[in-house]
C-alpha cells in the first residue's frame, strides 16, 4: 500500500487563502463530555469519498469510514468481506477531502479480533496509508485488551457496542439490543471495559432507549448513538441512508432527501435527449476557429 498523502499548502505563501481551519482533534472530542454532560452534541457522518467529505466536513465533528461502505459502495450483503485494502482507499479519499473534521477509520472484520499485536499493525497500516487520526472496532469486554494496546501504542480508539453488524452471523440479524435485563447488562459492561480501556468515544447502535441512557450514564466518555434515541453525546448516520441513496433502510434512518430518485429522474432525461440527438446541443460544441 502506497502513501499517497497531499502537501498541505493551505498556508503556504503561493497560496496565502482561503484560511486554514486547523483539524480538530482526538483529545478536543473526549473534552467535550465534562462531568457526565455534553453541552454541545457531537455530530459524526459516513464518508466514503473525497467529494462527499468535502461537503460533510464543515458540518461535522467526526467523518467516519465505515465499513458500511461494503453494503453501499461495493453492493455486499454484509461488512464481513470488506478488506484493508477498501478501507485504506477510501479513508486516503475522505482524508484529502476533508480539513475540519476527525477522521476515523472501521478496522474491517478479520484485521483485528485474533489478537492486540494483528489489531496495532493493522490500525498502523489504515492510518499511515490514510492520514487518519483514529480507528473504531466493534466489540465490548472481548475486545478491551486490544483497545488498551492500541491507545498506549498512540492509536486513538473509538468503541462499538450495542448491535455490532460484524457479528451478523453470531446475532442472526440486525435486530435491536437490550431488551432483555441481561442483554442490557452486557451492554453496560461492554462500553465500561472499552472506557477503562482508554477508547476515546463509544458507538451505541441499535439499542432501546433505557440502554442509551445507561451507557451514556455509566461512561465518562461520548457516547454516539445510531439507532440509540436522542439520549447519547452524539449521533451518526450513514450518509446514503440520509440522503436517501439506499434502497433499504433500517427504521432508526430519517431520509432527510430522496437523492435516489433525482438521479434516476436525471439519468431519464439524458437519455432520451440522446435517443432524440437533442444532447449535446449548441451550448456544449467547441467553436470552430
Ligand atoms: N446503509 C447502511 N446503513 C447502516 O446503518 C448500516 C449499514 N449500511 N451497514 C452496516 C450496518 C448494518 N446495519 C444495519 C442493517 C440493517 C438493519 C435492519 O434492517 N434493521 C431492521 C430490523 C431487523 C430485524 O429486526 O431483524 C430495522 O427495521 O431496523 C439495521 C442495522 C447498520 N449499518
Ligand atoms: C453505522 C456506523 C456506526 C458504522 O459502523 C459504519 O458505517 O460502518
Ligand atoms: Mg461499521
Amino acid at each position: 500500500m502506497s502513501t499517497t498523502f497531499q502537501l498541505d499548502t493551505s498556508t503556504s505563501r503561493a497560496n496565502p487563502t482561503p484560511a486554514p481551519m486547523r483539524r480538530l482533534t482526538v483529545p478536543k472530542i473526549r473534552a467535550r463530555k465534562v462531568d457526565g454532560v455534553t453541552e454541545e452534541p457531537i455530530v459524526m457522518l459516513t464518508a466514503y469519498t473525497a467529494r462527499q467529505a468535502q461537503l460533510l466536513d464543515p458540518h461535522c465533528d467526526l467523518l467516519l469510514v465505515g465499513d458500511s461502505l461494503g453494503q453501499v459502495i461495493y453492493g455486499l450483503p454484509s461488512t464481513i468481506p470488506v478488506t484493508m485494502d477498501m478501507m485504506a482507499n477510501h479513508a486516503a479519499a475522505v482524508v484529502r477531502g476533508s480539513y475540519h473534521s476527525v477522521v476515523v477509520v472501521d478496522m474491517p472484520f478479520g484485521a483485528y479480533e485474533a489478537s492486540p499485536q494483528a489489531a496495532f499493525e493493522a490500525a498502523a497500516t489504515l492510518l499511515k496509508a490514510s492520514g487518519a487520526a483514529a480507528v473504531k472496532l466493534e466489540g465490548g469486554e472481548a475486545m478491551a485488551e486490544t483497545v488498551e494496546f492500541l491507545v498506549q501504542r498512540g492509536i486513538p480508539v473509538m468503541g462499538h457496542v450495542g448491535l455490532t453488524p460484524q457479528a451478523v452471523n453470531v446475532l442472526g440479524g440486525y435486530a435491536a439490543r437490550g431488551r432483555s435485563d441481561a442483554e442490557a447488562d452486557k451492554i453496560v459492561g461492554d462500553a465500561k471495559a472499552l472506557e477503562a480501556a482508554g477508547a476515546f468515544a463509544i458507538v451505541v447502535e441499535g439499542v432501546v432507549e433505557p440502554i442509551a441512557i445507561a451507557v451514556t450514564k455509566a461512561v465518562a466518555c461520548p457516547t454516539i448513538g445510531i439507532g440509540a434515541s436522542a439520549r447519547c453525546d452524539g449521533q451518526v448516520l450513514v450518509t446514503d441512508d440520509m440522503l436517501g441513496m439506499f434502497e433499504r433502510v433500517p427504521r432508526f434512518v430519517k431520509r432527510y432527501e430522496d437523492i435516489a430518485t433525482t438521479i434516476s429522474a436525471t439519468a431519464e432525461k439524458y437519455a432520451s435527449e440522446v435517443r432524440e440527438r437533442s444532447f449535446p446541443g449548441p451550448d456544449q460544441l467547441y467553436q470552430p476557429k
